[in-house]
């Protein structure tokens, strides 16, 4: 399902028994079904909690390099990053294409934080600097004679 078609119902009302085989599936089965799935439920919520705090360490990545005019992305340490997730997936009999693809699709999520910090960091440079108005002798060059 697209982002555009689901509904988001809110957390208080989350039903783990939720299932489109509610009452068409043999009731042993769709126990067995329900044991599995909380345990699929604690993966996802701790999925959340490490993203967001390894969103929260990219952040603080972020501030450091548009406050020294870093670029947003690093390609020689997402090399780096890639090649060890894809050992650490193939040892774990993740699929190594798919550890890859994540964390792609993380690393570019993680610079578009990075461009948008450095942009906000810019604008409010430059609103400083208009705040504190012309620096001294720096203005348009007036003749001694004139
Ligand atoms: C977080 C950083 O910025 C970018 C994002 C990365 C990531 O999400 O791991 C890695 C390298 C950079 O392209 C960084 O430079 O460490």
């Amino acid at each position: 399902m697209t982002e555009q078609n689901q509904t988001h119902p809110d957390d208080d009302s989350y039903d783990p028994g939720a299932s489109s085989l509610a009452g068409q599936v043999d009731p042993a089965v769709m126990a067995e079904l329900l044991s599995i799935r909380s345990s699929i439920d604690n993966i996802d919520a701790t999925l959340v909690y490490l993203l967001a705090e390894r969103f929260k360490a990219t952040q603080k990545v972020g501030f450091l390099k548009a406050t020294h005019k870093l670029p947003a992305g690093d390609p020689g340490r997402e090399t780096a990053q890639i090649a060890r997730l894809r050992r650490l997936a193939a040892e774990a009999h993740l699929d190594p294409a798919f550890a890859e693809k994540f964390l792609n699709f993380i690393i570019g999520e993680v610079i578009r934080h990075h461009e948008a910090i450095a942009e906000d960091h810019e604008a409010a440079l430059a609103a400083d600097t208009r705040a504190a108005g012309p620096v001294p002798g720096t203005g348009p060059a007036v003749s001694a004679t004139a």
